[in-house]
């Protein structure tokens, strides 16, 4: 299988060409294949494929280091825009719809290493996620063994919990990113971002994912920050989202609009396995 290594910031993904045969294969293998010393290593396996909505160019699908599919990713739809440009199939400065498991988005290779994309609305109501919740709210009480933590709850096509901490350092968030990421209250599981809100324009975040653990960036988790906080009015439409392995600019203006992130994408290597 020939395969692209990309990154998003730091997130990795390997990225496949099933545009003539999907060959998708068994968990257990994309996990085999996401070990970072016995496989290839990455955080989400990233797949090119024939769209099936007639009103996209292309689909692309999402698997988890541990095998398991996720409905969106952000830090790797700028890298399946950037290979698909490299391929010549896709056009800079204009607006193409691709596929994503969890519906349509639209990207805009800016450069070569730069794409800007319309990530959808932001969707705050709890089934969706899903989460275990009787009603929309801009923060819930989560009971974490015994410990209350207040966190915000938003789908970007794959569910985000968000919580607010004065220290993103804290050595006890190492242990709650898992707790959380596994609560019951999500069904599915969730992604579960710590935001630091550095001013209106500046939030720091680091993000425990479902499905691939601790990562240097999370695309979707800088949108779903950027949404609950916007949401709460404390900070502005436009803000930069500041994550281990860079940064992404994050625009909304609220609901009733969607929300567009802009960010790089990097090429590594070729290979075959
Ligand atoms: N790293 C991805 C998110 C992957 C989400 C996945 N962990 C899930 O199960 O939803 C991003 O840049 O948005």
């Amino acid at each position: 299988m020939r395969f692209t290594k990309m990154h998003g910031i730091g997130n990795d993904f390997v990225v496949v060409d099933w545009r003539d045969d999907v060959k998708l294969p068994p968990a257990e293998r994309i996990a085999a294949l996401a070990d970072r010393h016995t496989g290839i290593g990455f955080d989400q396996l990233l797949s090119v494929e024939p769209a099936r909505d007639p009103s996209c160019d292309w689909y692309y699908g999402v698997w988890n280091a541990d095998g398991s599919p996720s409905g969106q990713c952000g830090n790797g739809v700028r890298c399946v825009a950037a290979w698909l440009y490299r391929e010549g199939v896709i056009a800079r400065d204009t607006d193409v719809r691709l596929e994503s498991p969890s519906g349509p988005v639209t990207v805009r290779v800016l450069a070569a290493d730069r794409v800007t994309v319309d990530m959808g609305e932001p969707d705050f109501t709890p089934s969706h996620l899903p989460f275990d919740a009787p009603q929309e709210a801009s923060s819930y009480m989560l009971d974490v063994d015994g410990t209350p933590v207040t966190i915000g709850a938003v789908s970007m096509g794959n569910p985000h919990a968000v919580l607010e901490v004065p220290d993103l350092g804290d050595p006890h968030l190492e242990n709650l990113g898992p707790v959380v990421t596994g609560h019951a209250r999500f069904a599915d599981g969730v992604n579960t971002g710590f935001a630091l809100r550095v001013d209106r324009k500046t939030i720091r975040l680091r993000v425990h994912e479902r499905g691939s653990g601790w990562t240097r960036a999370c695309g979707t988790g800088a949108c779903a920050a950027a949404a609950v906080l916007q949401r709460r009015g404390l900070v502005d439409a436009v803000v930069d989202v500041s994550l281990p392995g860079g940064t992404l600019t994050i625009e909304w203006h609220g609901p009733g609009h969607t929300l567009w992130m802009t960010g790089p994408a990097a090429f590594v290597f070729e290979g075959e396995i």
